[in-house]
């Protein structure tokens, strides 16, 4: 049984009527769904004011609300509390009404704008190869110690995310690790979460429909390791031109990994191939399956995580030369006749940089790289023609395509992405709206040894038209062409 007052720890607030000595059911910020007894917390959103759904809450049953203006009729039985950020404040009770689990064991974040799903999720696979039981959050999927369970966000609202670190304390998880995203932070999805240690990927170009500016997008990020206790660690990747900037102002432990630059954690790219990275890593050679340079960054962030965690070097080493990390990240098939396609999740610039860059590096002669890339809809509209013109100078050919369209028409998407196409490589480009056409096409176009890289959707299983997710897999469709390539 949960009381009010149980769950105000923490929380500056004025009490305007009723008691805190009610019993409270379930803790929501969507009137859709309150239950009787809930306590409705009103958060100003970006699409709504939560604020108009108090009249709701109250009708399917709330007792209690929080919120940051009192609304013209209130109800005489129902609790109103006053605060100053709403967002904030479901946090806190969020944490308070699950047992605050970040405290009960040890909870690592991984933040930056690509690399944060490949690094929680290997650290996942790692912890749990090592014999611990372990729970992960992640874009791909959230995972309780095996148990997958579906994600709808990089990061889980306040009230889920904390739902699930309560479920993985019950099923005696030694640790979580989990994607910090900058929405997260700039809306305190993880105010008021334990962290034992952060880690910073590096800082490209993304999200700026949300946080208009690069330097906002890089404040919010920062904030997560501002927010970071004495007792945590704050890892960062030096190479990074802010990766120091992160650290300025955090009193967790400093710590730094990088390829390049000095660091506590070094490692040195000894092979490059499409079998693997062979790295000099804290003076061992070592060969890991993951491919490419942006994955020496993390599989060094990785190791340097476990190494401040106090594990086994020998065992860490072993276990991580045999994983191979998250779903639709650099993951490839042959065909029959020898033309490779490479599903890989970049939609970010610096990310289709990366992918490309490493295939032309891992290439054996020179064959032909055919590139498949779209951007989602409602999303940044300022790294379309930026992806169109990475994708398109660094491809043989480049096939222009739709991503999740979302409520935007997708032709006009494609027209945004085709602005940003140098004269010089117009040639290289065709547009074909329909994903499955463009990847068809692609293999037409492939001949043995060919790499077609289908860019963008990685792990995704649904192509998401207004509002409706229809069934869609890149690596699905290019398993069904490739079986007519002989
Ligand atoms: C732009 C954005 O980030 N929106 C997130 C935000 O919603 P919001 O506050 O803007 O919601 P809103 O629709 O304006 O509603 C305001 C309030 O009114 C309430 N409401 C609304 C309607 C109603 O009938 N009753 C009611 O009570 C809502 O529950 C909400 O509390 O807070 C919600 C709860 O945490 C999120 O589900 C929602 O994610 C939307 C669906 C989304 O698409 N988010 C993406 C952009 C996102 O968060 N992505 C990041 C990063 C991705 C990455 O780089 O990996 C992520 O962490 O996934
Ligand atoms: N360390 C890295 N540096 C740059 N690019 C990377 C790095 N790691 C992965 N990438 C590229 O970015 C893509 C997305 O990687 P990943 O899913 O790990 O990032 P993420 O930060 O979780 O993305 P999201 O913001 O969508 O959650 C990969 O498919 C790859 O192309
Ligand atoms: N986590 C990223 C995913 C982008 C994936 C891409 N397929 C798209 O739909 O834009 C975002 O919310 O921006
Ligand atoms: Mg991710």
């Amino acid at each position: 049984m949960m009381y009010l007052s149980d769950i105000l720890d923490g929380l500056a607030f004025t009490e305007l009527q009723g008691s805190a000595d009610v019993e409270i059911t379930s803790v929501t910020f969507d009137s859709r769904k309150v239950e009787p007894g809930s306590l409705f917390v009103a958060v100003k959103g970006t699409l709504v004011d939560g604020h108009d759904y108090i009249d709701q809450a109250i009708k399917s049953g709330a007792i209690a609300i929080i919120c940051e203006d009192l609304p013209a009729r209130t109800v005489a039985e129902v609790d109103f509390l006053m605060v100053a950020d709403s967002g904030k404040a479901l946090s806190i009770v969020a944490a308070n009404f699950y047992g605050q689990p970040s405290e009960k064991l040890k909870l690592v974040g991984v933040t930056g704008t690509n690399g944060k799903t490949t690094v929680a999720t290997l650290l996942y696979q790692l912890f749990r190869d090592l014999g611990y039981k372990c729970g992960l959050l992640s874009t791909v999927e959230n995972q309780v110690n095996g148990t997958v369970i579906p994600s709808t966000h990089t990061t889980p609202d306040p009230i889920e995310l904390n739902s699930l670190l309560a479920e993985m304390v019950e099923q005696g998880c030694d640790y979580c690790f989990m994607e910090v995203s900058s929405h997260a932070i700039a809306q305190h999805r993880i105010a008021n979460l334990v962290f034992s240690g952060g880690i910073f990927t590096n800082l490209t170009h993304d999200h700026l429909d949300y946080h208009k500016t690069f330097d906002s997008y890089l404040k919010a990020k920062k904030a997560f390791f501002d927010g970071l206790p004495k007792t945590a660690f704050a890892l960062t990747n030096s190479d990074d031109k802010n990766g120091n900037v992160m650290l300025q102002n955090t009193q967790a432990h400093k710590k730094t990994y990088g390829l390049k630059t000095m660091a506590d954690y070094k490692a040195r790219i000894l092979e490059n191939q499409f079998e693997g990275l062979l790295l000099h890593i804290d003076s061992e050679e070592v060969w890991f399956k993951m491919v490419g340079t942006f994955n020496a960054y993390n599989l060094l962030a990785v190791y340097a995580t476990a190494m401040l965690l106090d594990q086994d070097k020998a065992k860490v080493l072993t276990s991580l030369s045999k994983l191979t990390g998250a779903e639709g990240r650099f993951e490839y098939i042959v065909a029959p006749n020898k033309v490779i396609g490479i599903v890989d999740y970049a939609h970010t610039p610096d990310a289709v940089q990366n992918v490309l860059s490493t295939i032309h590096d891992i290439r054996k002669g020179n064959e032909k790289v055919i590139t498949v890339i779209g951007c989602g809809g409602d999303r940044d509209k300022t790294k379309r023609p930026i992806m169109a013109r990475v994708a398109s100078e660094w491809s043989d050919k480049v096939i222009l395509t739709a991503d999740n369209p979302r409520t935007e028409d997708p032709g006009q998407i494609i027209k945004d992405m085709e602005e940003g196409v140098d004269p010089a490589f117009k040639r290289h480009a065709v547009s074909i709206v329909d994903r499955r056409e463009a990847i068809k096409t692609a293999c037409m176009l492939a001949n043995p040894g060919d790499i077609i890289l289908v860019a963008g959707k990685g792990h995704e299983k649904y192509q998401e038209i207004n509002g409706v997710k229809n069934h869609f897999d890149d690596m699905e469709e290019l398993e069904e062409q490739f079986k007519l390539l002989s």
